[in-house]
């Protein structure tokens, strides 16, 4: 551990740092920041959770001019969420230093956001459809820019989004410093990522397995039929202090929010389809703790920083190894312990296998866990319930009645009788699930194929895609006419390659717009 005062930072940065509460530096920020500072192009990895943000952010600001009212900083985001929550953490960084940092994502007005941008902003956080349509509007001029950090980079430089990312990197100067981070980074994309960049350092936190050890680990062999009841049972024995479940489509996602209300549970669905208020309020009522579970596509699995994340539930087993390691880190996060189940029907297997190969870490089978467990966990949460009342509040208007009650009825029947009324015992009512075919990489060509892939060449048409995440285009609408009439409502989200033996994941842009 290194403290910030030795990593050479000037004093309005400590300030700041103080200020979040950042005591020491984690080791991506030890090993980064003084290289960063100095100018040097670098690509740097490190496990989710551990502070990577700030790794780029503070030689970010540290190397930004004051005075200076032009664009001097642009970070690249692959969801708007992620932009937001970036664009925050500079503004906490540059806070006493007085650098401004402005978020540009799709799905919020435009006018708004030239406004803001007339007003002089040195960094720039945004989604990369969003920032070339200010780009083709000359709402912003790169020109000025000397520093560049792409965060999720392998995600930004998949096929989804490397040519909005080669069309932005054009309209800033190539004399530029260009910083690369993820927790994940397959070979075929770190190559390509090189081109990008002049005498590339690469800084990877050494760690023997790609996942945090603070996240327990397992997964559930499950029929397709069976997996909401144990999704349910689950959340009854682990009642967690915030739950994220992944499901693969956005069909999924609503059919499954849907579901658990039903069933009692306060949840909402986050994706790629639903307009921008309303991921920025699930979002909201999520991070105060309103609803207690956030069913997402893979939109939610990068980067976003969320403390209470205790649980994270593969309602359907993540595309591919790489998505694994990014939802999974949604808990056990700046040192905090979490829990990962990863839902398996019997045709998938492998799959894990592979996650289990590539990450390097072996998951733990759990059984499937029966109705009786699901009530004793239920049980146990009502016993806390009471317990923290009898600790901790005044119950001496309830005396005299519990007496009475006492001289007439047995105590335990009475306890008994006491603890029923406060568990929520499980519940079967009926809800609508369409099944999910097994993750396999055949169909996945079946349904795909060539067509696909060749659409990536065509032209942009207008502007408006914000980070290859937004079926709302507002200009050239044939984008979405063709993605909606080829694939079902239920078609895949961020369908990458599904063959797990292929480390770096192909995508289309259509894929990854369809989170
Ligand atoms: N030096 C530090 N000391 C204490 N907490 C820190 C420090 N640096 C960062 N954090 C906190 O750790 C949490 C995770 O940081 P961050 O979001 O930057 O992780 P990350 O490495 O980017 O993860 P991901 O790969 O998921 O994007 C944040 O809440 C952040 O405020
Ligand atoms: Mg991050």
């Amino acid at each position: 551990m290194a403290t910030f005062q030795e990593l050479g930072l000037s004093p309005e940065l400590l300030k700041s740092i103080n200020n979040m509460g950042f005591e020491e530096a984690t080791p991506i920020q030890r090993d980064t920041i003084p290289t960063a500072l100095q100018g040097t192009d670098l690509i740097g990895q490190a496990q989710t959770g551990t502070g990577k943000t700030a790794a780029f952010g503070i030689p970010l600001i540290e190397k930004m001019d004051t005075k200076n009212r032009n664009v001097q900083g642009i970070v690249l985001a692959p969801t708007r969420e992620l932009a937001v929550q970036v664009a925050e953490e500079l503004n906490k960084i540059g806070q006493y230093k007085g650098i401004r940092t402005l978020p540009i994502y799709g799905g919020q007005s435009i006018v708004r956001q030239i406004k803001a941008l007339k007003g002089g902003p040195h960094i720039i956080v945004g989604t990369p459809g969003r920032v070339i349509d200010h780009i083709n509007r000359k709402t912003l001029k790169l020109e000025t820019v000397h520093t560049v950090v792409l965060d999720e980079a392998d995600e930004m430089l998949n096929m989804g989004f490397v040519e909005d990312i080669e069309k932005i990197l054009e309209n800033v100067p190539e004399q530029r410093h260009t910083m690369l981070f993820s927790a994940t980074m397959p070979k075929q994309i770190q190559k390509l990522a090189e081109r990008f960049m002049k005498d590339v350092l690469i800084i990877k936190v050494k760690a023997s397995e790609m996942t945090v050890r603070s996240i327990e680990q397992e997964y559930v062999e499950v029929k397709e039929r069976q997996k909401f009841d144990v999704l349910c049972r689950l959340l009854d024995i682990h009642s967690p202090e915030l739950a994220i479940v992944f499901g693969r489509t956005k069909r999924r996602v609503d059919e499954l929010s849907e579901a658990l209300n039903k069933r009692g549970y306060s949840a909402e669905g986050i994706h790629g389809d639903l307009p921008q208020a309303k991921r920025d309020k699930v979002l909201r009522a999520f991070k105060n703790n309103t609803i207690e579970v956030l069913v997402a596509t893979d939109v939610a699995a990068r980067g976003l920083d969320i403390s209470g994340v205790s649980h994270v539930y593969n309602f359907d087993i993540p595309q591919d190894p790489e998505s694994y390691v990014h939802r999974i880190g949604r808990t056990g996060r700046a040192g905090k312990t979490g829990y990962a189940i990863t839902f398996i029907t019997p045709r998938e297997i492998d799959h894990l296998y592979t996650i289990e190969r590539i990450t390097k870490r072996k998951i733990e089978k759990r059984q499937v866990p029966s109705v009786n467990e699901a009530m004793e966990g239920q049980q146990q949460m009502a016993v806390e319930k009471l317990m923290s009342v009898l600790g901790n509040e005044e119950t001496a208007n309830y005396k005299q009645t519990a007496v009475e009650l006492l001289e007439e009825h047995d105590s335990v029947a009475l306890v008994s009788a006491a603890l029923r009324l406060l568990t929520r015992e499980p519940d079967t009512t009926p809800v609508n699930l369409t099944e999910e075919p097994p993750l396999s990489s055949k169909k996945f060509q079946n349904r795909g194929g060539q067509g696909r892939f060749s659409d990536r060449r065509k032209p942009r048409q207008g502007g408006g895609r914000d980070g290859g995440r937004d079926p709302k285009r507002s200009g050239g609408g044939s984008y979405r006419g063709r993605s909606s009439s080829s694939r079902p409502s239920g078609s895949r989200e961020g369908g990458r390659d599904n063959d797990y033996s292929y480390r770096a994941p192909k995508r289309t842009r259509e894929d990854s717009k369809n989170r």
